[in-house]
């Protein structure tokens, strides 16, 4: 498997609109884009973009505030109320290839390859087997970079 770019780190927060405001008005943070609702994950996500160096795109903090307690993220503020970094998302050039290849090592391959937020095909592997780190694997998009 070929590590390609840290796509985005994945923030939960108990409330989006306060964390919005945090990135906005203490770390400077400029390119915020609108929060929308992935029902599907159950959660309410924006992303703030950080600027990359010559007009490459940087990498982004996905914020993700639970739209219910029983979901994955939910379930995680339960432990961490303050909210915090809940994953991280590394970019590969084949995602069947990818799963592949954490699936012979014996990692947890946390169902099949779906459409994520970005738009193309991810999966996650479990913490436990990724030292402690949830991680989140994704097809780096077509004409990317
Ligand atoms: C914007 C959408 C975008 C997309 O999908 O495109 C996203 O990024 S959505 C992000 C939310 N979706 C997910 O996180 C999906 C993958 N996560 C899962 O399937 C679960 O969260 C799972 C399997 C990692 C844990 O679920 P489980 O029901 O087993 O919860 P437990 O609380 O029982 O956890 C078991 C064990 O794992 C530890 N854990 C849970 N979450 C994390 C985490 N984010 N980072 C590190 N460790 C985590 C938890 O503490 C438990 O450990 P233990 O020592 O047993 O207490
Ligand atoms: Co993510």
């Amino acid at each position: 498997m070929k590590l390609g770019r840290l796509n985005h780190i994945g923030v939960a927060t108990p409330d989006l609109d306060a964390s919005i405001a945090f990135y906005r008005d203490v770390m400077g943070a400029t390119d915020v884009t609108e929060p929308f609702v992935l029902e599907s994950q159950q959660v309410r996500v924006c992303f703030v973009n950080t600027p990359g160096e010559n007009g490459t795109a940087g990498t982004q903090i996905e914020l993700l505030q639970p739209t219910a307690a029983d979901s994955a993220v939910g379930k995680w503020l339960e432990k961490n109320p303050l909210g915090g970094q809940h994953h991280i998302c590394y970019e590969v050039p084949d995602i069947l290839e990818a799963k592949a290849w954490f699936e012979k090592l014996g990692k947890r391959v946390l169902g099949e390859p779906r459409v994520g937020a970005h738009g193309t095909l991810i999966f996650f592997v479990h913490p436990k087997d990724m030292g402690g780190q949830l991680t989140e694997i994704m097809e780096t998009p077509k004409g990317a970079h």
